[in-house]
C-alpha cells in the first residue's frame, strides 16, 4: 500500500503542551441584541489536552464555540484561534478558519445517503476544491479518509450508507470526517446526547485519544458531569455568562461542580450519575 500523508501522530499520547496555546480567548462579550449572553471570559486551549465545557442550559457553551469560528456576535475582548484573530477575519481568511476547525455535533450532520467514506472524504474538500462529491477524489484522498476510518475503528464500514449505521458509529465517522480537515482544533458541541452511556465513553475516550495522539486541543461541551470528570483534562464552567471555574480535572469532583447549575430552573441540567 503506498504511504498516505498523514499528520505524524506521537507514539504514545503526551502531555498537553502548555507553552503554546492555540485558542487565546480573553475578556470576551457576547451580545444578542440587548442580552449579554458572555462578559468577561477567558480561555486558553493547548495542543494535546481534551477540555470539558460545562454549564447548564443557555450558560452561553454553543455560544462560546460559536465565537471560535466567527458565528457569534462578539461586542467586546479578543479570540485568537491557530494564529487567527478571529474578530477581525475577511471572508477569505474566515473561510480557511472554518476548514481548519473540525467539528463535531450532536446529530452527527452525516449526509444519510451518501456511504461512510464519501461522508469522510467531505471532510477534505476545502483542500480538494470544487470537485465531484460522488467519485471525484483521488486515491491519495482515498487512502486518507481510509486511514482516518481505520483510526476510528469503523474501516470496515466504509462502503455502507451512512444512515445504516448506529448513532456511535456514525459519530465515529464524524469524528474521522473532522479529522479528514487536519484540523487545527476540534470542537465537539453534546457530541455524546445521543448516545447511550457505553458508547459515550466510548467515543469520549476517542475524542481524547485524538487529542493527545495528533497534538491539537478539543473542547467537548457536555451536560453529564462523571462523562466530563472521566474524559477530560481540563474543566471549564460557565454559570450565565461567566466563567466559573478554569481547573485540571484531577483537581475537581462532582460537588465542585454543582455550583454551575445552582439556580433552581437548572438543577436537573447537572446529570451527576
Ligand atoms: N442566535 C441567537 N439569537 C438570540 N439569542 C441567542 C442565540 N443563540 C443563543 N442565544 C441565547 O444565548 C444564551 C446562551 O445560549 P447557548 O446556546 O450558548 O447556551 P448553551 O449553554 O449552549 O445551552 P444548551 O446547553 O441548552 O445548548 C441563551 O439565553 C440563548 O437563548
Amino acid at each position: 500500500m503506498t504511504a498516505v500523508t498523514v499528520p505524524a501522530p506521537t507514539a504514545a499520547p503526551a502531555p498537553a503542551d502548555r507553552t503554546a496555546p492555540v485558542v487565546t480567548v480573553r475578556d470576551l462579550r457576547v451580545d444578542y441584541g440587548d442580552q449579554t449572553v458572555l462578559d468577561g471570559v477567558d480561555l486558553d486551549l493547548h495542543a494535546g489536552e481534551t477540555v470539558a465545557l460545562l454549564g447548564a442550559s443557555g450558560s452561553g457553551k454553543s455560544t462560546l464555540m460559536k465565537s471560535l469560528t466567527g458565528f457569534a456576535p462578539v461586542a467586546g475582548g479578543t479570540v485568537h484561534v491557530a494564529g487567527h484573530d478571529v474578530s477581525a477575519l475577511r471572508t477569505r481568511e474566515q473561510r480557511q478558519l472554518r476548514a481548519e476547525v473540525g467539528q463535531v455535533f450532536q446529530q452527527f450532520n452525516l449526509i444519510p445517503r451518501l456511504s461512510v467514506l464519501t461522508n469522510v472524504l467531505a471532510g477534505g474538500l476545502h483542500r480538494a476544491g470544487p470537485i465531484n462529491l460522488i467519485g471525484g477524489f483521488t486515491g491519495e484522498q482515498r487512502k486518507l479518509a481510509m486511514h482516518y476510518l481505520d483510526r476510528v475503528g469503523i474501516a470496515h464500514k466504509a462502503k455502507d450508507q451512512a444512515r445504516s449505521l448506529s448513532g456511535g458509529q456514525q459519530q465515529r465517522v464524524a469524528i474521522a470526517r473532522a479529522l479528514m480537515q487536519q484540523p487545527r482544533i476540534v470542537l465537539a458541541d453534546e457530541p455524546v446526547a445521543s448516545l447511550d452511556p457505553k458508547l459515550a465513553d466510548s467515543v469520549l475516550e476517542l475524542l481524547r485519544g485524538i487529542a493527545a495522539e495528533y497534538r491539537i486541543p478539543v473542547l467537548v461541551s457536555l451536560h453529564v458531569l462523571p462523562l466530563a470528570l472521566r474524559h477530560s483534562d481540563r474543566i471549564v464552567g460557565l454559570r450565565q455568562g461567566r466563567m466559573l471555574i478554569s481547573a485540571p480535572t484531577p483537581e475537581l469532583d462532582t460537588e465542585q461542580l454543582l455550583p454551575l447549575y445552582e439556580h433552581e430552573e437548572h438543577r436537573d441540567d447537572a446529570h451527576v450519575a
